[in-house]
C-alpha cells in the first residue's frame, strides 16, 4: 500500500514541570515545540496543565482564560510557525457558563499547522479521590464535565482519539473512540505519584493492547508548587502494548515513529473487533454519543 512507501510519520511527546507561572511554562513549552519541529515530528503532544498548575482552586480558577483569549493565540501562531498540529491537553478554559458556575473546563485543544482549531474535548470523567492520608483531589469543585466524546480527528500520523487523563481509568471512552476510527490514543496527564506508580503503565499499556491503538500520554513531572508533585514518565505504547518511547525525569521530550501498517497487521493478527459478544455483554462504545466514520 501507499501509506508503507514513505516515510513513517514521527510524533513528539513533551513532558514539562508547569507551575502556577504562565509565562515561564509557555516558554518552556514553545522551546520543546521549536525543538520537535526541527526534529521533524508533525505533532507535538503537551500534558494536561502545559498552561499551569495552580497552588488552589481560586488560583487556577483565576489564571484560566477562554479558547479566543491571549495564551491560545500564542499556541496557534506557534502551531502556524512551526507547521505541526498540536495536541494540548487540559487547557483551564473559562466558557460562557463562568459567570454562571464559576467553574470552568478541562479542554483538550487540537490545533492544525494553520493555526487553527481542530477540535476540543472537554474531559468528562473528573477526578474526585481522596487517598486518606496522601493525595485529596476534587476536581468537580472548580470544573464542569464535559458533556460528550469527539469523534476522532485525521491527522498526518493517523486517527486521533481525545481524552485526558483520569479518562484512562474508563475503558469505555477507549472502546468508543475506537469503534469511531481511532489509530492513536491520546491521555494528557498529571497523575499523582501513589497513583502513578501503582496504574500509570499498566493502565496505558491494557488500553493499548484493547483496542490495538497507539496510546501517547505526555505527563506533568516533578514539583509543580510547594504542595504538588506529578509522576511524570512521559510515554508512547505501540498496538502490541510494547512502550516504544519514553521520556526520563524532569521536561523533555521523546519521540515515536507510527506505523499504521504495523497497526493493520495487529488488528489482523488477533481480530479482537470481531470477537466481542455484545449479545452477552451489550456494545459498550457503540451507542457513545459520537458518530462513526
Ligand atoms: O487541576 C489541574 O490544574 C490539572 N488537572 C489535574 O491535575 C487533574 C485533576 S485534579 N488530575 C488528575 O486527573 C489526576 C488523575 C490521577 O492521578 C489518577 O487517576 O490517579
Amino acid at each position: 500500500m501507499a501509506a508503507s512507501l514513505g516515510p513513517k510519520p514521527l510524533v513528539a511527546v513533551g513532558q514539562v514541570t508547569s507551575t502556577p507561572d504562565k509565562e515561564q511554562n509557555f516558554s518552556g513549552c514553545e522551546a520543546l515545540v521549536r525543538a520537535a519541529a526541527r526534529r521533524g515530528a508533525c505533532l507535538v503532544f503537551l500534558p494536561e496543565g502545559f498552561d499551569y498548575i495552580g497552588r488552589d482552586s481560586a488560583q487556577t480558577l483565576s489564571l484560566a482564560e477562554s479558547l479566543d483569549g491571549d495564551l491560545m493565540a500564542r499556541y496557534s501562531k506557534l502551531a502556524r510557525d512551526c507547521g505541526v498540529w498540536l495536541s494540548l491537553g487540559g487547557f483551564h478554559e473559562r466558557r460562557a457558563d463562568w459567570p454562571s458556575t464559576q467553574r470552568i473546563y478541562n479542554c483538550h485543544v487540537l490545533l492544525d499547522p494553520t493555526g487553527r482549531l481542530a477540535a476540543a474535548y472537554r474531559k468528562t470523567h473528573l477526578c474526585d479521590v481522596e487517598l486518606e492520608g496522601r493525595v485529596t483531589m476534587k476536581e468537580s469543585s472548580f470544573t464542569n464535565p464535559g458533556t460528550e466524546i469527539v469523534p476522532p480527528i485525521s491527522t498526518p500520523a493517523g486517527m486521533l482519539g481525545l481524552s485526558i487523563c483520569y479518562d484512562l481509568r474508563f475503558p469505555e471512552i477507549s472502546l468508543a473512540l475506537r469503534h469511531a476510527g481511532a489509530e492513536i490514543l491520546t491521555y494528557p496527564s498529571a497523575f499523582t505519584f501513589p497513583t502513578g506508580s501503582a496504574h500509570w503503565e499498566v493502565l496505558l499499556r491494557a488500553r493499548a493492547i484493547e483496542t490495538q491503538c497507539y496510546v501517547v500520554a505526555a505527563a506533568q513531572a516533578g514539583r509543580n508548587h510547594e504542595s504538588r508533585v506529578s509522576y511524570g514518565h512521559t510515554l508512547v505504547v505501540d498496538p502490541w502494548g510494547a512502550v516504544v518511547a519514553q521520556c526520563s525525569e524532569g521536561p523533555g521530550l521523546c519521540y515515536a515513529e507510527i506505523d499504521l501498517e504495523y497497526l493493520r497487521r495487529v488488528r489482523r493478527e488477533i481480530p479482537v473487533q470481531s470477537h466481542r459478544r455484545a449479545d452477552l455483554y451489550g456494545t459498550v462504545g457503540l451507542q457513545a454519543a459520537l458518530s462513526v466514520p
